[in-house]
């Protein structure tokens, strides 16, 4: 068991240095925190699960995650809510849609560099395990 806490810690380890370095680009700040409900007033009639990268962060200091995969599916959360939020064919939204798919991409290459497979394969039987 304390192996298993020590293989959980570097993965929160990870996967911070991961999430701040999203929160870090520029190019993502519209991800970086929750939707501004006086600003978008509409958001949360259409979006029912809201996510972002300040309470991916937070997930990971709660130890929310015990694999890379959980982590990444919250990543995919925040991506499908901006395409499903910004449907229309307008400049404007073809650019979020732009953002959130180089969202995904960067977070994805950025598991599979820091990453090696049985690392994560070992966090998936700890996972299936409990
Ligand atoms: C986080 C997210 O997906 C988001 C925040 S504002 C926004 N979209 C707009 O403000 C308008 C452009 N068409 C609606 N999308």
């Amino acid at each position: 068991i304390c192996q298993e806490e020590n293989t959980l810690r570097e993965l929160r380890i990870f996967l911070r240095d991961i999430c701040a370095k999203l929160a870090r680009n520029k190019q993502f700040f519209m991800f970086t925190k929750p939707v501004d409900i006086e600003e978008v007033p509409d958001y949360l009639d259409i979006i029912k699960e809201p996510m972002d990268l300040e309470t991916l962060m937070s997930k990971i200091d709660k130890h929310s995650y015990i694999c890379a995969r959980d982590f990444l599916d919250d990543i995919d959360l925040i991506v499908r809510n901006a395409l499903e939020y910004n449907p229309d064919k307008s400049a404007e939204d073809k650019h979020i849609r732009h953002r959130a798919c180089s969202l995904r991409d960067k977070a994805y290459a950025f598991i599979k560099a820091e990453m090696d497979s049985d690392f994560e394969d070992t966090c998936r039987d700890i996972r299936d395990k409990r």
